[in-house]
């Protein structure tokens, strides 16, 4: 069994066509999908807001290697051109967390090191798993009251936008 929580962001372009390329390439694998969210940008803060986000994937069939080439191959149907670090982009694929995987492969870093300061992660992600935890650094819930109210603030849902 291999499960993994990807998490999806968009801020140029027609950013929901762009989610819904990611969720295509995921196929029968997708388990569950959260609900659009529109997030102030972290990181790089000067550039469009994102849509963001999280899906629970599940297929025997992949690895946590198989599962990057998955998210790699969703940005690059989606166009995407890596310029800045942490700047806009039309689709950005993150592998949160697969299985009980710990890598410090610089590769593919597990659990994804950014997960517990995202509030655009944690959010969402809590939606379609209210019990998660996050390997090594305990329950997303505990995670997500950490964060700073402005950081939560920043994350808005939006219903208006459905992914399926
Ligand atoms: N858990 C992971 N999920 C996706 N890519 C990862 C992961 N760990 C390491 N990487 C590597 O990160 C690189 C992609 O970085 P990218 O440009 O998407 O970073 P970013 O999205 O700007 O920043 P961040 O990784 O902090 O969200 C790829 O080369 C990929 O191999
Ligand atoms: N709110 C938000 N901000 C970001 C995001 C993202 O997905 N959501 N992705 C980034 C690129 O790594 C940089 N900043």
């Amino acid at each position: 069994m291999s499960r993994a929580v990807l998490s999806l962001g968009s801020n140029l372009g027609d950013r929901l066509a762009y989610l819904r390329i990611a969720l295509d390439i995921v196929g029968p694998a997708l388990v569950a999908v959260s609900s659009v969210y529109e997030t102030k940008p972290w990181g790089v803060e000067d550039q469009p807001d994102f849509l963001n986000a999280v899906c629970l994937v599940d297929d025997p069939a992949r690895d946590h290697w198989a599962w990057l080439a998955t998210a790699q191959a969703a940005e690059k149907a989606a166009g995407r051109v890596r310029e800045l670090r942490w700047g806009p982009r039309t689709l950005d694929v993150d592998v949160v967390t697969v299985d009980a995987v710990v890598s410090d492969d610089p590769r593919l870093l597990l659990p994804h090191p950014g997960t517990p300061d995202r509030a655009s992660v944690l959010i969402p992600w809590l939606e379609i798993e209210p019990d998660a935890v996050l390997l090594g650094r305990g329950p997303v819930a505990d995670l997500l009251r950490a964060r700073p109210e402005d950081d939560k603030a920043g994350v808005v849902l939006r219903p208006d936008l459905r992914l399926r």
